[in-house]
């Protein structure tokens, strides 16, 4: 039976998409199906037999009808007032066994009316590595939006050099982006922006208070709780423009990202970002920034008066540093096993962080290692020397309750993450030969990131040069 598309976000009207179909590709080939995903989201054996045709764009699952979505978005600080879905098609809505309501979107399906310049397509690296990343970044527990399928086109793109095609099926609980309010907000369409305000509210904050503020309030908690989820695990995401900007709170848009090796809050991988912009100890700034866009789309509906309105809104972004100091000092202690935040608790993962900084420690296996030591699988000896004196001041402070110390460490520091060169030799490997056993090897060690398995031990090296040449490209 085919799956039953809905449309409640083109329901709002024509202003928010434009209907396109995928364009054809050559040879469809199925390279990566999420099976898991696949049965959360009851796609029966008719959908699953024809996954390659279906997944590309080649065919349309009946009673689709595919639209690329309209939104803007500040790009590295500047305005772009018209961005929208230019290689990606969102092909319906669909409800999960337990009413959940997901999109599903192709994407490198082909050009669309948003595609100015560019071809609609997505290379077959970029693909696989989205795939990847996200399916990682859920077992970690971040939100995230997901993948459920790569498809190999058969077709050529033109990058740095030709590339093969792919087109990779996003699954999230919507594509609404801090830059579609911008969007409306920039053509003045208040009638517009009221909708989507409401549906909004209605589709990811159902119990908030209908108001701009109150939802300016939900989507601000749910960027902290991403953006301190990011931390916890050293992702950087590397484009965080507010296209990118989920208001669900997922993640979304893996071009340019990367883990971080090394702990340094500087620590900036992508080569589109000369400045620093997106690094990984800005990330939180940045989303507050992002948020005050939000913010000033959202000014003509909070007030007729725009001083109030403005005053308003401000009211709720000034909350912004005070609950996200609050969460990331809490992740902090659970990351260090320690139970109270408190001045002294504190300066002493602060001591810890300095330390990793100056001593250029890697960030996952240093928590690692101090998590295997509170559970005493090693001693302090196993440490780098630059960190006995702390780690002896530190276990005193966690011996009043060891246990539960250890069952919070164990919870908040990976085992094991998609190191960067893991991901780009599974990438290369599949790119090379299409053999996709790499990539589901590599996934057996993701998809229980805080276990040590036999099959981690192999993907928990970090590079000799702890990824400190290490660069992301966006020729995506
Ligand atoms: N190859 C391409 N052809 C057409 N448009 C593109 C292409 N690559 C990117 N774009 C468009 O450029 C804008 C910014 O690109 P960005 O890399 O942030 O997004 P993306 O990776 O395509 O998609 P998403 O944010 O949906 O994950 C978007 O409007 C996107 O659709
Ligand atoms: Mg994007």
């Amino acid at each position: 039976m085919s799956p039953k598309f809905e449309y409640s976000y083109a329901d709002l009207g024509d202003d928010f998409f434009q209907s396109v179909v995928p364009e054809k590709v050559s040879s469809p080939q199925l390279l990566l199906w999420n099976v898991p995903l696949a049965e959360e989201l009851c796609l029966q054996s008719d959908i699953t037999q024809h996954a390659a045709q279906y997944f590309s764009g080649n065919k349309l699952i009946s009673g689709c009808q595919p639209v690329a979505l309209a939104y803007a978005g500040h790009q590295f600080g500047h305005f772009n007032p018209q961005l929208g879905d230019g290689r990606a098609h969102l092909l319906g809505e669909l409800l999960d066994s337990h009413h959940r309501r997901w999109d599903i979107q192709l994407k490198g399906s082909g050009a669309t009316p948003f595609s100015r310049r560019g071809d609609g397509r997505c290379a077959l690296g970029p693909a696989i590595r989205e795939y990847i990343m996200s399916e990682a970044m859920y077992a970690l527990g971040v939100p995230t939006s997901r993948s459920l399928a790569v498809v190999a086109t058969g077709d050529t793109v033109f990058r740095q050099q030709p590339e093969p095609g792919a087109v990779v099926t996003r699954v999230a609980s919507s594509h609404i982006r801090v830059g579609t309010f911008e969007y409306f907000a920039a053509r003045k369409n208040a009638d517009a922006l009221t909708k989507l305000l409401d549906y909004s509210i209605e589709r990811h904050f159902p119990h908030i208070e209908k108001s701009p503020e109150a939802f300016l309030n939900a989507v601000m908690h749910k960027q902290i709780e991403l953006i301190v989820a990011w931390l916890r695990v050293g992702f950087i995401h590397g484009v965080m423009n507010t296209d990118n900007t989920a208001i669900s709170g997922e993640t979304i848009d893996f071009g340019p990202c990367a883990m971080m090796g090394v702990y340094h809050p500087g620590t900036v991988y992508s080569s589109i970002d000369s400045e620093g912009r997106y690094a990984y100890g800005r990330q939180p700034q940045i989303a507050h920034w992002n948020l005050a866009r939000l913010a000033e789309s959202l000014i003509p509906l909070t007030d007729k008066d725009e001083k109030r309105a403005v005053e308003k809104l401000t009211e709720v972004l000034n909350q912004f540093s005070d609950v996200f100091s609050f969460k990331y000092r809490q992740m902090l202690m659970q990351k260090t096993g320690l139970q109270q935040i408190t001045e002294q608790n504190v300066q002493l993962v602060e001591k810890l962080l300095d330390i990793m900084t100056e001593h250029e420690l890697d960030y996952t296996r240093t928590f690692n290692q101090l998590t295997r030591l509170a559970d005493k699988k090693i001693t302090v000896t196993a440490l780098p020397v630059a960190l006995h004196e702390w780690a002896a001041e530190w276990l005193q402070q966690i011996d009043t309750d060891r246990t539960t110390a250890v069952d919070q460490m164990q919870q908040a520091n990976p085992v094991v993450i998609p190191r960067n060169h893991h991901v780009e030799a599974v990438l290369q490997h599949s790119i090379d030969t299409r053999d996709m056993q790499a990539v589901h090897d590599f996934l057996d060690a993701l998809i229980t990131p805080y276990t040590q398995k036999t099959t981690t031990e192999k993907y928990q090296d970090s590079p000799a040069d702890g990824d400190k040449h290490y660069q992301t490209f966006c020729g995506t």
